[in-house]
């Protein structure tokens, strides 16, 4: 058994109209990970994962779900798979419980109910079970649409964007579902565009910018990456030039030398500022004002794609 549940393999899409959602990606998941896909809007999160599951037809390439051909053998491949799109489109006057009992009966599942009733009272659902979809909140729809994804308990879970427009308290039920079903073995791929999601969740993380796959990383070696801060210092008098005693911390000069830029690594035990300090004050380089900012996301994204080139 190959440690891959999920091969992507020079997978593209190319919507009608010309539109370039996807170039070719080739993508392993491993057997039993949770792996986030991020990406600003736009970037091709929901196209790729539409694929996978069956419902946007890839102008090249192939997916294999545990070898098996996931456009070939759909039927097979599909019954493993769950998906919880952004959206609900249908069910509005069913009630909780029948259209989770349908989605499992959907994939020749037998209505087990000691399974549903489970997953309901985890996802707080139970006692809405009579409830009409259509008369549910927001955030409780939300929670039907996972139930509904995992009620025909498929080992590779998908996730679009599980956060957007998400209370805390469901964002962090569903933190602690995904974390369990991790446990029983279930693969988890999830898409999301805050960092934060992907830190918190994903055991490697994947980015994906304007259809293209960036790179692909364990979640510690990217969240160094991410974890860039710079340090802005006002001064008090401009420099023409950045003094060579402080070329060890590579400064630059910002704003017609009224700034002096440190960056630094905020997830390092020593990130070098007190002894930056130190040295300006030996030099006599006085400061007015200080100011430290996280590189933004798409800093991260413009300096990964200019890696890329
Ligand atoms: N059915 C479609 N027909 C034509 N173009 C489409 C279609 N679906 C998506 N696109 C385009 O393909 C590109 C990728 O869209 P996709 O929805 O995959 O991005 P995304 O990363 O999921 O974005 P978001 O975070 O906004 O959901 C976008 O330019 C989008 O406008």
């Amino acid at each position: 058994m190959s440690d891959d549940l999920l091969r992507i393999e020079g997978v593209s899409k190319t919507y009608k109209g010309g539109v370039v959602a996807l170039h070719p990606v080739d993508l392993a998941i491993r057997r039993g990970e949770i792996f986030a896909l991020l990406g600003p809007n736009g970037a091709g999160k929901t196209t790729l994962i539409s694929i996978v599951c069956g419902i946007v037809v890839p102008s090249a390439g192939r997916i294999l779900v545990d070898g098996e051909d996931a456009v070939v053998n759909y039927r097979q491949v599909r019954r493993r798979v769950g998906l919880v799109p952004q959206e609900l489109s249908t069910d509005a006057f069913e009630s909780v419980l029948a259209t989770v009992t349908f989605s499992r009966r959907l994939f020749g599942r037998s209505g087990h109910s000691a399974y549903i009733e489970e997953l309901l009272r985890d996802l707080s659902l139970w006692d809405k079970r009579d409830a009409k979809i259509k008369d549910l909140s927001g955030g409780m729809k939300r929670r039907v649409l996972i139930a509904k994804a995992l009620a025909h308990e498929p080992d590779l879970l998908f996730l679009d964007e599980p956060s957007a427009g998400v209370d805390v308290s469901l964002r962090r039920d569903m933190w602690k579902l995904v974390h369990r079903l991790r446990e029983r073995g279930v693969t988890i791929i999830l898409t999301t565009h805050y960092i934060e999601e992907a830190e918190e969740m994903a055991d490697r993380v994947g980015v994906i910018s304007r259809g293209k796959l960036l790179l692909v990383d364990d979640k510690a070696a990217l969240m160094k990456k991410l974890g860039k801060r710079e340090l802005d210092l006002t001064l008090v008098e401009p420099l023409a030039a950045v003094p060579t005693e402080l070329a060890e911390w590579h400064p630059t000069i910002e704003n017609g030398g009224h700034t002096l830029r440190y960056v630094f690594d905020a997830t390092e035990e020593r990130t070098g500022i007190p002894s930056f300090l130190r040295r300006l004050g030996e030099l006599g380089i006085a400061f007015k004002d200080l100011e430290t900012s996280k590189s933004s996301l798409e800093d991260i994204f413009v300096d990964l794609v200019g890696d890329a080139k």
